[in-house]
């Protein structure tokens, strides 16, 4: 890392204890926006773009203007593709999951095959199961007499849970608590608590923590590492082993067969001998959809149910733009989308004003590079805070308003689309999963516009309750817990999902 033939500079940044770096200057609940001091402090003010630290031993640039994501990312991607791939990924046994492989032939396989099943035209394919299971959701919530943040969490969970179920296996899960989601979520869930960054890069420093016992005071990760590494196996294998299973079934009967990633995969290679490599290459990226897939989703929609219980204005207009276009009872899809530009933009603000991955997934560099008179040195590992800057010229960007994405006709402003949003990052390792989630996302956020109304809970005085814009930090940020009260918007409308749903 430390070779420069160059003789160039680093970038600036501030400077740092010996071995420890900068570890102690950032606000570890929201490094962001320590990352955006530094920018405007060191990059900025030096027209560098660029800002240099390092922690713990990890060499870090954070990059800020999305003019220098896209320039890095985009242009230069074949030097800035790569991950850095902790030792505590290999214990969790999780090292072989998509977002954490290095520029490699492997990930490139997993790449393909994400291509091949989640493109965007394959994605498309994906709508009416997407509407299925946002029916199912917003009937889920109506049964709800009010909205406790957890269990609307619980509902949106299940919708992503069970969508990513069905497109990557064939599965239908019958509810969040079936034995194969109920693993995967445990997965999740002990994957966000235990592998911060910086107790991944500890174990990066100091590679004797990596060889003492487990038994030791500290080290109880390393049996939690132990215990998700036999889950992640089971998760990998099970669902994997019923997709196959199900090829066969249907294969014998002859009759119409479900699609999914795995089957679709499988009938691609049925006339030659798969070989375990490829095999394995298959398990291992069809298990990483639901890693990276379910909670990414579900968070975002509980970002849109904050931000209508915060804000009835939007709300009732997005609603009065859906009654226009489809009547009080046709039930909204996805022919539709194109008449409903206030929907459009108030999903696009969701995405925008509270990123549920605040720093994207860090790159890494291949090799050393020279940015505008700076040396980049290989092996580094760059974050990009574009998405999380507040720049002080604009007090506007906090505030929750889909109108910024329509020109003053109403309708969407041309030049962005969801997917193209920073929000699901850049280059080669931009979010493979983004035509899928934009589309399922629509899919909810449309139904339960169309059908049931989010408004703050009333307390025994008949005022309403404050609900606050707040959001837990780290890696993954949501909501943090909220109630709010959900009633059905129309009777007739309701019906209909119920009897669609009866007849599906
Ligand atoms: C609103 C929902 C989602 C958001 C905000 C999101 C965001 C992101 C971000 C920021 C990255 C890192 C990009 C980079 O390194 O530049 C990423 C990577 C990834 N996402 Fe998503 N994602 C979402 C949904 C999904 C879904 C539904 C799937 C699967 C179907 C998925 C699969 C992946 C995978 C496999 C990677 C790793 C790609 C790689 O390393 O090459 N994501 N996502």
């Amino acid at each position: 890392t430390r070779e420069n033939p160059s003789g160039l500079p680093l970038p600036p940044g501030p400077r740092g204890l010996p071995f420890i770096g900068n570890v102690l200057d950032i606000d570890p609940a929201r490094p962001w926006l320590t990352y955006c001091d530094w920018s405007e402090k060191y990059g900025e003010s030096l027209f560098c773009d660029l800002v240099y630290s390092s922690i713990l031993g990890q060499d870090y640039i954070i990059i800020n203007p999305v003019k220098v994501a896209k320039e890095l990312f985009e242009q230069r991607s074949s030097i800035y593709s790569d991950r850095m791939n902790p030792a505590l990924y290999d214990l969790f046994g999780i090292s072989s999951y998509t977002p954490m492989l290095g520029y490699t032939d492997e990930w490139k396989r997993h790449r393909k095959l994400f291509h091949m099943t989640l493109r965007a035209e394959a994605a498309a394919n994906c709508r009416d199961l997407n509407l299925r299971q946002a029916r199912g959701l917003v009937l889920n919530m109506l049964d709800m007499s009010m909205g406790e943040a957890g269990e609307v969490d619980g509902h949106l969970a299940a919708f992503a849970a069970t969508l990513t179920m069905a497109v990557t296996y064939g599965y239908n899960a019958s509810s969040w608590d079936d034995p194969l989601v109920a693993r995967a979520k445990m997965i999740a869930e002990t994957l966000s608590t235990e592998l911060p960054a910086e107790r991944a890069m500890l174990f990066n420093t100091f590679p004797l923590f990596q060889r003492l016992p487990s038994w030791l005071p500290g080290l109880a990760v390393k049996r939690k590492a132990a215990c998700c590494r036999g889950l992640v196996a089971e998760a990998r294998d099970v669902p994997f082993e019923y997709a196959k299973e199900q090829m066969a079934v249907q294969l014998t009967l002859a009759g119409s067969s479900t699609r999914s990633m795995v089957s679709d995969f499988l009938r691609s290679h049925e006339d030659e001998d798969i070989n375990d490599g490829v095999e394995r290459s298959t398990r291992n990226t069809a298990s990483a959809v639901f890693l990276a897939g379910v909670d990414t989703t579900s968070s975002s929609l509980l970002v849109f149910v904050l931000a209508m219980t915060l804000h009835s204005d939007v709300q009732e207009r997005a609603r009065a733009e859906i009654h226009a276009v489809l009547g009080s009872n046709e039930l909204p899809a996805f022919e539709h989308r194109a008449s409903l530009p206030y929907v459009e933009a108030v999903l696009r603000e969701v995405l925008r004003w509270h990123p549920v991955v605040p720093l994207g997934i860090p790159h890494a560099t291949s090799t050393s590079d020279i940015y505008n008179g700076y040396h980049i040195p290989k092996g580094l590992s760059v974050v990009c805070v574009s998405r999380m800057s507040r720049p002080s010229s604009d007090p506007d960007a906090t505030r929750f308003n889909p109108e910024r994405h329509l020109l003053p006709n109403g309708q969407l402003a041309p030049d962005v689309s969801c997917t193209s949003d920073p929000v699901f990052g850049f280059g080669r390792r931009a979010c493979p999963g983004k035509f899928f989630a934009e589309g399922s996302m629509w899919a909810a956020i449309v139904m339960m516009l169309s059908t049931v109304r989010f408004a703050p809970l009333v307390d025994a005085d008949g005022k309403p309750v404050e609900v606050k814009a707040e959001f837990t930090m780290g890696a993954a940020s949501r909501p943090a817990p909220f109630r709010c009260c959900i009633t059905s918007v129309s009777a007739e409308r309701e019906s209909e999902i119920r009897a669609a749903l009866m007849s599906a």
